[in-house]
C-alpha cells in the first residue's frame, strides 16, 4: 500500500540556514526508503524557474511580484507537488507561501487580505474537501536574527534582489514569519537556527520523530556535511 504523501515546507530570512539542512533531511528520509521530492519556491518547474529569474533580478511593482510568484506556486503545485504527493513522496520544499507572507507582506508591506485572496485560488486543487487548500503538513521555521543571518551571508555570494536590501527589511520579514506562525501553532516547528548546525540539526529531527515521520536511529545518524 502506497504511504500517504507528507508536505514539508523550510522558511526563515535569508542566511537562515535552510539550504545547509535540506539535504541532509532528504538524505534521512531516503535511508528510510522513502522517495523524496526535493523542490524550491519561487522555481521547481522551467516555467517557475523562468519567473523566479525575474523575480529576484527585475525592478518591479509589489502587485507585479507577488502575482508572479503565486502564478509560479500555482506552475510548482499542478505539475510538481500534487503528482510527488499523490505518489506518496517526502516533498521537502525550500519556501512556500509564508514567504510570500512574510516577503511581500511584511517586508514590503502589500496587503496581508489580497495575499490571502491569491492564497485561497492558488492553493484549491482537486481531490482535497471544497472548504480546504494545499498547505504544507509541516513548517520548519529557521528562525533567526538579521543581524546573524546577514553576518553569515558576508561576502558568500552576490546578492540578489532581496539579499540586497537593508537589515529593517529583513526585521520586517522576521515578524511576518512570527505572525503566520502565531496563526498556525500546530504546522510551525520552530528552530532556534542561531544553534550550531549539529543542534540545528536534532531540532529538525526532533521535530519529524515526534510527528512519527522519521526514525530515531535514521535521525541520529544523519546530518549535514
Ligand atoms: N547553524 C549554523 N551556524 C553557523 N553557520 C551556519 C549554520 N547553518 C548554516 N550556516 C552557514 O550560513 C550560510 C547560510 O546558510 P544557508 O545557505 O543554508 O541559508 P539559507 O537559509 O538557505 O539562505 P537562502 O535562503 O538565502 O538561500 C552558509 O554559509 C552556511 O554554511
Ligand atoms: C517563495 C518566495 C521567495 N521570496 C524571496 C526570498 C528569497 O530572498 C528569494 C529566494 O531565494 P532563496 O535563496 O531560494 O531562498 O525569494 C519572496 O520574496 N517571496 C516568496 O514567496
Amino acid at each position: 500500500m502506497i504511504k500517504p504523501g507528507i508536505f514539508i515546507s523550510f522558511e526563515g530570512i535569508d542566511g537562515a540556514g535552510k539550504s545547509t539542512h535540506i539535504e541532509a533531511l532528504a538524505a534521512a528520509f531516503r535511508a528510510q526508503g522513502r522517495a523524496v521530492t526535493l523542490t524550491r519556491e519561487p522555481g521547481g518547474t522551467p516555467l517557475a524557474e523562468k519567473l523566479r529569474a525575474m523575480v529576484l533580478n527585475d525592478p518591479m511593482d509589489a502587485l507585479t511580484e507577488a502575482l508572479l510568484i503565486f502564478a509560479a506556486r500555482r506552475d510548482h503545485l499542478v505539475q510538481v507537488i500534487e503528482p510527488a504527493l499523490a505518489r506518496g513522496d517526502v516533498v521537502l520544499c525550500d519556501r512556500f507561501t509564508d514567504a510570500t507572507f512574510a516577503y511581500q507582506g511584511g517586508g514590503r508591506g502589500f496587503d496581508l487580505g489580497m495575499l490571502s485572496v491569491l492564497e485561497q485560488w492558488v492553493q484549491s486543487v482537486q481531490g482535497l474537501p471544497a472548504d480546504m487548500i494545499r498547505q504544507p503538513d509541516m513548517t520548519v521555521w529557521f528562525d533567526l536574527a538579521p543581524e546573524i543571518a546577514a553576518q553569515r551571508l558576508s561576502g558568500a555570494r552576490v546578492p540578489d534582489k532581496f539579499e540586497a536590501q537593508p537589515v529593517e527589511f529583513f526585521r520586517r520579514v522576521a515578524q511576518g514569519y512570527a505572525q503566520r506562525a502565531a496563526q498556525s501553532p500546530q504546522r510551525f516547528a520552530r528552530i532556534d537556527a542561531a544553534r550550531d548546525r549539529h543542534q540545528v540539526w536534532q531540532q529538525i529531527t526532533s521535530a519529524m520523530v515526534r510527528r512519527g515521520w522519521l526514525a530515531i536511529m535514521v535521525a541520529a545518524n544523519g546530518g549535514p556535511k
